[in-house]
């Protein structure tokens, strides 16, 4: 029989990396234990590094020699990612392949549902993944004039600090958006508000690429003249306003095409504002409604209700599919557009949306008694905020808990929720499934904001 060999130790200095944290830096330790994150490195790798920050238990450092090398380790798509100085803080993950990216997602996801919550899901879904580059269709560009250099800057903030990025190409937005950053730099340089314009904001629809310009002054003619010559020279552009806050925007010439996107699986368009909140990623959008809809398998006759619904992303195919709907939501303006873009998309067609009611409410207080209130039904789509549905799941468990609250009132046979943060997600699912009478049936990663350590996700309750 082979003796098993005591592993060799390292050379001095040297840390070999052992996981990698939700942030994407390496996490090493040192022969006495204390955890050191490691920017740049990944797990497997023999690393040297520069420490930046000390505390008594870990210390942050940055890599600076790679002794032996990942094999999931990939080059960057982008000549802005890195360690360099000056690289664009958007991006995390780019070091690493796609694939090997979708996992730690995954663990993340797993880890966070255990380890906060002693929940683990009977089965895990397959990643929901879309295209790796180009994804990213709504951004906030920051802008600079650097009179240094001379210089507009138009990008986002460098890693770990304030400075704007010198980016000339950016390899998540769209090509055409990358295309335009040099053009948008030149604009600005050249307009009368250099100085006064600090932001940029993106929202791409199907056919529009709406930019929002942040202006502190009153622009000048000339000034408007130059957006508009620059809307010409980039076909599908459309220049909005904004003087305020973001109640303020206003598009600058009316009569251009709609800012909309469209999900074709259920014969929708939604029209939007560019400030509206639309989900980032067009394409997992899509996958996403329709893989929702399919796992909460709605029926004809049931009710369902759609919990922090925005501008009717899951409502209105939801009305395809049930006897009746109810969307609810935070922002009157959002609950104002769900309403019109059920209207537009009820126009001629030829099988009626189902009934659908769409309803303002801070969905943070809720209590047992509105619950109730708002009635019974059949199926829960919840697709909330990073904080998360905890007084939701808490009311849901309440109205499990003490039976004589119901009134005739039952709890939803399925639940589907959609997480942007699985930290608020575990908890909740800690309450539905410890205190409301739920199994996790499902859970899985969405993969909507590739090479940042965003984590999507979807789970699926279902009552015992
Ligand atoms: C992740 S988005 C989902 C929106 C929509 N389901 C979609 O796919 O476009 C979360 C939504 O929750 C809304 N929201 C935030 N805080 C809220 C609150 N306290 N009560 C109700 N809605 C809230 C936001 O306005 C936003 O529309
Ligand atoms: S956000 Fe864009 S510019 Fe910045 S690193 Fe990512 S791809 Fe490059």
């Amino acid at each position: 029989m082979s003796e098993l060999k005591e592993p060799e130790p390292l050379p001095e200095g040297w840390l070999e990396i052992e996981s990698l944290d939700i942030e994407a830096q390496g996490v090493a330790r040192r022969p006495d234990g204390k955890v050191v994150f490691v920017d740049g490195a990944l797990p497997g790798e023999r690393v040297t590094v520069k420490v930046n920050r000390r505390k008594n238990n870990w210390e942050q450092a940055t890599l600076v020699a790679l002794h032996r090398e990942s094999a999931q380790r990939v080059r960057p798509g982008c000549p802005h990612f890195g360690l360099h100085e000056g690289a664009c803080g958007g991006c995390k993950m780019q070091h690493l392949h796609p694939a090997a990216q979708v996992a730690i997602k995954q663990r993340v996801l797993e880890d966070n549902l255990w380890h906060l919550s002693k929940v683990k899901p009977d089965s895990m879904l397959p990643a929901i993944e879309g295209p790796a580059w180009g994804y990213r269709w709504r951004a906030r560009f920051s802008v600079r004039h650097v009179r240094k250099k001379e210089t507009v800057l138009v990008g986002f903030h460098e890693r770990k600090s304030r400075y704007v990025a010198d980016i000339r190409e950016c390899h998540v937005v769209p090509q055409h958006v990358s295309d335009q950053l040099l053009p948008l730099r030149a604009l600005i340089g050249s307009m009368d508000a250099i100085e006064t314009c600090p932001q940029i904001e993106l929202a791409c629809g199907d056919s529009v690429t709406a930019l929002v310009l942040r202006h502190l002054e009153p622009l000048s003619a000339g000034d408007l003249a130059k957006l508009r010559a620059f809307a010409q020279e980039h076909p599908g552009v459309q220049w909005w306003l904004q003087p305020k806050g973001p109640d303020t925007v206003k598009l600058l010439d009316e009569g251009g095409e709609e800012l909309a996107y469209a999900l074709p699986e259920f014969g929708i368009t939604m029209p939007f504002r560019p400030t509206d909140f639309t989900q980032v990623n067009p394409h997992i959008n899509r996958v996403l409604v329709d893989r929702a809809l399919r796992l909460l398998q709605p029926q004809r006759k049931e009710r369902v209700i759609d919990w922090f619904c925005g501008l009717g992303n899951f409502t209105l195919p939801l009305a395809t599919l049930a006897g009746e709907v109810l969307g609810i939501e935070g922002s009157e303006a959002l609950v104002a557009r769900s309403r019109e873009n059920f209207a537009r998309n009820q126009q001629g067609r030829a099988t009626p949306l189902a009934t659908t009611r769409f309803e303002a409410r801070n969905l943070f207080e809720m209590t047992p008694q509105q619950l109730v209130a708002d009635g019974a039904a059949d199926r829960w789509l919840v697709d909330p905020p990073r904080e998360g549905a905890f007084a939701l799941a808490k009311a849901l468990a309440d109205l499990h808990q003490d039976k004589s609250l119901r009134a005739g009132w039952h709890p939803p046979r399925r639940i589907v929720y959609v997480s942007c943060n699985p930290a608020t997600l575990a908890r909740d699912a800690g309450l539905l499934v410890h205190q409301a009478g739920y199994t996790c049936s499902l859970a899985g990663v969405v993969n909507m904001f590739p090479h940042t350590a965003h984590v999507e996700s979807i789970a699926v309750f279902d009552l015992q």
